[in-house]
Parts: C-alpha cells; structure tokens; sequence
C-alpha cells in the first residue's frame, strides 16, 4: 500500500526573501557607492541560490522516498503477476496507483519549489557592462596603461589584484568590441591569445582567433587578421566564421594596397589634460615661485578664533587651495546624508539635462535644511570666499567610482543673447565655485586646468577655490577644467 505522503501539502518552501536596503536604481557603474551595491546584490542571489539548491534536494530526497515505497510494491506484483492483476483488491491497488500516485507523482514533479532566484534589486544591465568598459579603455588612454600589464593585476607598478584568466582577458576584448572600441579590444584579445593554453576552461584557442581577426579588421589591420583567418581554418577547415571572412579580407587587403585608408582617429582630449592627469604640472618656474602658503586670519571675525591654511595654486585666474577645512566627522555626516540620494550625474542646463559619457559619476543635491552639518559647511564656505551663500546653489555632493571623470568644462553657464543663464536658480552666473575633497583617492581623480597647466590631487579634508567670472562678471575662459578618471579608489 502507497501511503498518501502526497497529502502533506509542501508548505515548507514557500517562503519569500525580500531585502529592503537592496532597490537602487541602475547605472551602477557611475560611482563607486553604486557599484558596492553589486556586491551585496551579488551575495544575495548566493543566499538565495543556495535556498533553491536545497529545497531542491528536498524534493527530490522525497521523490526518491516515493519512488522506492512505489518500487516495493511492484515487486510484490512481480512475484506473482497473475494473481496479482486477478486480485480485484490488488487489482484495483494497480489501477488506482497507476491513475491516481503517479499522477500526483508527475504534478509534484512539475510543481515549482517556492523558491526563485532573488533578483528583487535592479540588477546592472548591458549599459553598465558598457559604462565599466569604457572606463577601462579611459583610464588605459590616459594614465597610459597596456592591457598585459592590467591582466597581470599591476596597476602603474603597484599590485592590486590577480593575474586574469584568458577567458577574463576575452571577454574584456569582447565587451570593447561591442562598444568598438578596436584599438584597446585587439591589445585585450592578444593578451588573452597569449594566456591560452590546452587547460584554459570554456574558451577555445579558435574563438579568440576569430574575435582578434575581426577586431584587427576594424583597425584596417587586414593582413594580420587574415593571418589569425587562416589559423583558424588550418585547426578547424570547416569553422565557419573564419571562412565567412577569409574572402572579404583578402579583398580588403587589395583595396588597401590599391587606395591606402585613412589613418585610424585617435581618442583627442583637451590639450595638456591626459598628462596633467598623470601629474605632470605644467607652470613655469617662474611662476611656481611666486607661490605662497599662508593663514587667513583677519577677514571675519570667525577667521580670527580658527584662522585658514590657504595655499595658492595660480595666481591669475586665482586658484587657491585651503587645507584642513572639514573633519572626518562631517565628511562621514555628509557622505551618509548623500548616499541614498545618489543619481548619475546630468550635463547640461535647465532646459536641457542629460546624461552623458562627458561625465560619469553620481551625485546628489543637499539643502541647508536638511542636517546642520549641510548649514555649517554653508557658513563655513562663506568664510572662506568672502561670498554670500544666499546666492549659491545647493551643495553638490559626488562620488566617482573606477574610471569616472568629468571632461574639461566650464562651471559657468553661456546664455543665449537676453537670456537669463540658469532661469531655474534665477541667480546669474556661477561666479565662482569650492569644492570640498570629501577623500583621498588612491591614484588619479586630480582636478585639473588644462589652459593653466596645474593639476590638484584629491587630499582628504581639503577645499579648493577659484572664481569663474572676471570681476566685470565676463566669464573668465582660462577657467576651463575636468575631474581625471578615478584609477584606483573612490572620489567624493
Ligand atoms: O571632481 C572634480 O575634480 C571636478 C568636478 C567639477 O568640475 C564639477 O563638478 O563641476
Ligand atoms: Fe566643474
């Protein structure tokens, strides 16, 4: 006799997960603060692959149970068939087992466990594997980096992580095709071609051939991508990507010899700003010497009790660098008010805001309203400019993560003739700006001033200060400056 397990509905697995502090809106590669968020993500769908896996077990631990009790009783009828199937109560057992067990057998069989994959976050999408990529390929650019010494874990001499896989190295150049970015894929796949060997798990010698062969294609690098072709095709005669492009690139090579083609467009940034980025300040000496530190203490009466270290930077437009002007307690007070309000930054003016690869980072708008911290900081801008605040804007909190930067701009607005230049605030132009270094950064995130030559490293704690406008209110275009791309650590 079957007994009726099946009767015990299974109440044990339907339970739901839910993490309320996991629901931040996409764009995670923007800054480091987002990207953490993936982290946990990612810990979760462990927890919650692990639950399925078990409640899996569970399941079919029972149907092995009924199984084996069903085993059992066919033995029994096996022993003696006839009599068995002549018995009308053993019959019957027969029948009913057959309709009604093994039915219940094939629903339970079918039924879900209770149990899926938590994806309740947003998880990261397409746009953020791009976003991450493209940073790669920024920060290669500019801090001069070569991907078999990334695939090796240093990073400007300094080890920060392992020696990749060859199939981590493919899907670096893979993604860097997608987002045709050749150059840097070619170098990312021949690193990968490189690591290949007879071990290699999941990728095979012929699918990094056939992506470097296209990706050298696209650079015009016919003859060499010809080369990988035929390599491909002398281990498998029949693959058939490679013979689907042997044909084109051998006429592409004849076309090149025949026209030539125009020479690849090199990634162009602001004069000066890639190497200021890497530290190379630009002033002159004789400028440099004109330089000097010195305490404000006599323009406020506040200046007199908690005097300011004031360094200048540039003299014309004035540049000057304040140390020591917030603690580490305000700054963990501000990043805290800031976090759950942190969304890609937007470029652009009132009428038009958008996102853009010109500015990758999150930030947020904190009003005096909101915490003391916020009003003190206020105050204490105040002090420091000489500027009424009751013109100014929010303070703008940001956060950079891995290869997050801010193109040379310009802080101030160029309105059309007559117009108002942010009708929003309704307060004129920037005229000018501070910007508190809420970290240090690890290597790179200098603000730097491409028309000036100088470049300022993030130091914890520290204020930087220049106007945007003349004296006469005329914008000031010497002013122009960008935000370097974060190559190891977090910029707030
Ligand atoms: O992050 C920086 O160093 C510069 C930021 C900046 O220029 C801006 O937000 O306007
Ligand atoms: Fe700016």
């Amino acid at each position: 006799m079957v007994p009726k397990l099946f009767y015990l509905t299974i109440g044990w697995w339907m339970c739901c997960y839910y993490h309320p502090w996991m629901n931040v809106q996409g764009e995670y590669f923007s800054s480091t603060e987002q990207m953490r968020q993936l982290l946990k993500l990612e810990q979760s769908l462990i927890t919650s692959l692990d639950r399925y896996i078990k409640l899996h077990e569970q399941k079919i631990e029972f149907l092995q149970r009924q199984r084996n009790l069903l085993e059992n009783e066919l033995k029994k009828g096996l022993k003696d068939d006839v009599e068995y199937a002549s018995n009308p109560v053993s019959a019957f057992l027969l029948v009913n087992r057959l309709v009604t067990e093994w039915n219940r057998i094939r629903t339970f069989m079918d039924m879900d466990v209770g149990a899926k994959l938590q994806n309740n976050t947003v998880m990261p999408t397409d746009e953020d594997v791009l976003g991450v990529v493209e940073g790669l390929a920024r920060l290669q650019d500019i801090y001069e980096l070569n991907a078999r010494e990334m695939a090796s874990g240093k990073l400007l001499d300094r080890k920060i992580g392992r020696q990749l896989k060859t199939s981590e190295c493919y899907e670096i150049g893979n993604k860097l095709t997608a987002a045709k970015n050749y150059r840097h894929a070619v170098n990312w796949l021949r690193e990968s071609l490189r690591l290949w060997t007879t071990d290699s798990p999941g990728i095979s010698k012929v699918e990094v051939m056939n992506a470097l062969s296209y990706a050298l294609s696209q650079q015009g690098e016919y003859e060499e991508a010809l080369e990988f072709t035929q390599k491909v095709l002398k281990l498998q005669p029949d693959n058939q990507r490679a013979l689907s492009s042997k044909e084109p690139l051998e006429k592409w090579i004849v076309y090149k010899k025949e026209h030539g083609l125009p020479p690849p467009v090199p990634e162009t940034y602001a004069k000066n700003y890639p190497s200021l980025c890497r530290g190379d300040n630009q002033q002159s000496a004789k400028d440099l010497a004109k330089l000097r530190c010195r305490y404000e203490h006599n323009r406020t009466p506040f200046l007199r009790i908690s005097p300011l270290k004031l360094e200048e930077v540039n003299l014309d437009p004035v540049i000057v660098v304040y140390h020591e002007m917030i603690s580490n307690k305000e700054i963990d007070a501000l990043i805290n008010i800031a976090k759950p309000l942190l969304h890609r930054s937007m470029v652009g003016d009132d009428q038009k805001r958008t996102v853009s690869k010109t500015r990758t980072s999150s930030n947020a708008w904190l009003d005096d309203a909101m915490h003391p911290v916020v009003r003190s900081i206020s105050k204490r801008t105040e002090d420091m400019t000489d500027l009424a605040m009751s013109a100014a804007e929010q303070l703008q909190v940001g956060n950079y993560g891995v290869g997050g930067h801010y193109l040379p701009h310009y802080d101030y607005g160029v309105p059309e003739d007559g117009k108002e230049v942010y009708p929003a605030i309704g307060k004129g132009n920037r005229i000018a700006t501070v910007m508190y270094y809420l970290s240090d950064v690890a290597i790179g995130g200098a603000t730097v001033f491409p028309h000036l030559g100088v470049g300022i490293f993030p130091k914890k704690g520290s204020a930087i200060f220049w106007y945007n406008l003349h004296a006469n209110g005329t914008v000031d275009t010497r002013t122009l400056h960008g935000a370097c791309p974060v190559l190891l650590g977090s910029k707030w």
